[in-house]
């Protein structure tokens, strides 16, 4: 208020104060997005989880690097990363086009008609997930995604389904477990995104199809890990 925005300082309530007070109106954020960006990552974060995925990282590779068999063991880090993905999925909707004329349940779509999967809305529908379809409750994959979706494996589909599968899918877990194991999550967020994690969640909130830049976005926003 008084013209002093470098006063704010660097640190995360700083940056974000930074970004309230921005010139540019179109990088301002309002001061309920601020609020809502402290409760993330202040309350948010499941230190709980966190733990138990520390445990396990801890289990499998003590002080040494991941190694491949170690990472394909890594069950409580799946369970934490298929939550994430489906509380916060990275692409949050795909669009399909009906090559001819088809009847799905009392519905015909007409030939050339466009779709758009909202994989934000199946992902958070109770009748898949269960009443506490909002919470994150990574418990709910130990049994794996069939069990997860009340036996809708249509129902989880961050990576897509079908012959349009991510390609990337087993590199991008893959590569999300190595960078936990190794990294603490706030690590890991300074590293990928410095000063825009807030800002990205945000807009990710208030626009559900709105872009999101990565996957580690989403993990880490469960805090799954710290340093060893
Ligand atoms: C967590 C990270 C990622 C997520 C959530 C994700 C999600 C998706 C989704 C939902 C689709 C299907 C879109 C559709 O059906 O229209 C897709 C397709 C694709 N993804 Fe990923 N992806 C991720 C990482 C990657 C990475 C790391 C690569 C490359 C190394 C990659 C390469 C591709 C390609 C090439 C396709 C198109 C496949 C096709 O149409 O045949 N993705 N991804």
């Amino acid at each position: 208020m008084s013209g002093e925005e470098d006063s704010f300082g660097t640190d995360f309530l700083g940056l974000l104060l930074k970004a309230h007070h921005d010139a540019n109106q179109n990088q301002r954020i309002s001061v309920d997005d601020l609020v809502d960006d402290c409760k993330t990552i202040y309350f948010a974060l499941h230190k709980d989880w966190q733990e138990e995925a520390r445990k396990e990282v801890l289990q499998l590779f003590g002080k040494q690097n991941p190694n491949p068999d170690g990472i394909s063991k890594l069950k409580t880090m799946s369970m934490n990363i298929n939550e994430s993905l489906r509380l916060y999925p990275p692409v949050a909707a795909f669009p399909r086009r009906a090559e001819r004329e088809v009847r799905l349940g009392n519905l015909i779509v007409p030939a050339n008609l466009e779709l758009v999967i909202s994989v934000l809305v199946l992902h958070h529908e109770p009748q898949f997930c269960g009443p506490d379809v909002h919470f994150f409750k990574p418990e709910r994959f130990s049994n794996g995604v069939a069990k997860a979706t009340n036996n809708n494996v249509g129902a989880f589909l961050p990576f897509g389904l079908g012959t349009r599968t991510c390609v990337g899918l087993n590199f991008a877990t893959t590569e999300a477990k190595i960078a936990l194991s190794i990294y603490d999550s706030s690590t890991l967020l300074l590293h990928f995104f410095p000063g825009l994690y807030p800002l990205t969640l945000s807009v990710y909130y208030t626009s559900p199809t709105a872009w999101s830049p990565s996957v580690a976005l989403t993990i880490v926003n469960c805090g799954v890990i710290q340093t060893r």
